[in-house]
């Protein structure tokens, strides 16, 4: 372990995110009903340029209005090189309410993108004597963002949670796709006449996870585009938890069954985590580091294997 210490990301559940315009009301009590850990009430790329006014006036009144019961509360605003971004933060500070705890930032393509933000609102904060500090999550999503991944990371003590944009990250990239997440068509290897299909999300989700683990943030899987494909959406969750992602997006409110399952550990998983530190607790008593569990070797490192396990399955009360 190095001198300094890996800092803890925020304890809470964030397996799903559900995502709604903020242009459609209508479906904002679904949402507040609806089985995900976090909302993101949407005033960025869901909303057309003339529904903005209207969007965040929506927004601002269903944080009062509506009961959304212990769900951690998003409002992505617009990004910062639009005109509507200041507005919404100035708004969102001094309009909504104490209810709102989260402001996504999209297309973060530096620190000091986020070091903007949290200028316009500690000085909002202060202005209005906000007691409680508004919490920011930033989407990775350009080829600008992912360079500076880790300098994001660090940028602000109010950086919580860090998602990958698959969407706008494949356009900034130059990308050959127009599907948002999952399995491209041509990103296969062949061998022996047979096609092997490849991750090109993986490196990004890796940088990712590797930022945020270094500086005490939550990492997130985004958007999968196609709410058609279950399949498609598990196979993807089930590689980004694998890799120390702690959930996903829903844009859809079918997703959100699918994120939760993958995002919560099995009774097995955690069964096995419990056994495998009850066998290094006998380990230890018997003056051993390393011992032997279901015929594979479990020493130290496996402890805290175990216990990631162990605390995301008591996170969501399991
Ligand atoms: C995708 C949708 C436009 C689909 O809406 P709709 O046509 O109404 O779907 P359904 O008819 O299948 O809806 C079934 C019922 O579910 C309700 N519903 C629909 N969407 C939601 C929702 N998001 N939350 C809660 N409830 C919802 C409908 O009202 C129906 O209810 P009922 O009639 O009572 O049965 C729509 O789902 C939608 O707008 N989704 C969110 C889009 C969004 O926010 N996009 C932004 C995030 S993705 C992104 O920005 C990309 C990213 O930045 C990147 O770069 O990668
Ligand atoms: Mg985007």
């Amino acid at each position: 372990m190095s001198f300094r210490i890996q800092p803890a990301a925020p304890a809470r559940p964030n397996r799903c995110q559900l995502f709604g315009p903020g242009s459609r009301p209508a479906i904002f009590e679904k949402m507040a009903s609806s089985a995900a850990d976090v909302i993101n009430l949407d005033l960025e790329d869901s909303v057309a340029p003339d529904d903005k006014p209207e969007a965040r006036k929506n927004i601002i009144q269903a944080i009062g209005d509506i009961d959304w019961g212990n769900k951690y509360l998003s409002v992505r605003i617009n990004g910062l090189d639009t005109p509507y971004w200041y507005r919404d933060v100035v708004d969102l500070l001094e309009l909504a309410g104490d209810r709102i705890d989260q402001i996504m930032i999209p297309k973060v393509g530096c620190a000091s993108d986020v070091y903007a933000v949290d200028a316009l609102a500690t000085a909002v904060e202060t202005a209005k004597g906000r007691t409680k500090p508004i919490s920011f999550e930033v989407i990775i999503e350009s080829a600008a963002g992912i360079a500076h991944v880790e300098e994001i990371a660090a940028s602000s003590p109010r950086l919580q949670a860090m998602s990958l944009g698959a969407a706008d990250f494949a356009a900034s990239m130059g990308m050959q796709t127009t599907g948002i997440g999952g399995t491209q068509e041509n990103y296969y290897m062949a061998h022996e006449g047979a096609k092997h299909w490849s991750d090109p999300w993986h490196w990004a989700q890796a940088a990712i996870v590797a930022a945020c683990r270094t500086h005490g943030v939550l990492p997130v899987d985004g958007p999968f585009g196609d709410f058609s494909d279950d399949e498609g959406f598990v196979a993807q969750a089930r590689r980004s938890a694998t890799l120390g992602m702690v959930g996903k997006w829903a844009i859809h409110p079918k997703q959100i069954a699918l994120a939760n399952e993958v995002f919560t550990p099995s009774a097995e998983q955690v069964q096995e985590a419990r056994e495998i530190l009850e066998a290094m607790e006998k380990a230890k008593a018997d003056g051993a580091g390393a011992t032997v569990y279901k015929g594979r070797l479990v020493d130290i490192a496996s402890i805290k294997q175990a216990e990631v396990i162990v605390r995301q399955s008591e996170m969501i009360g399991g």
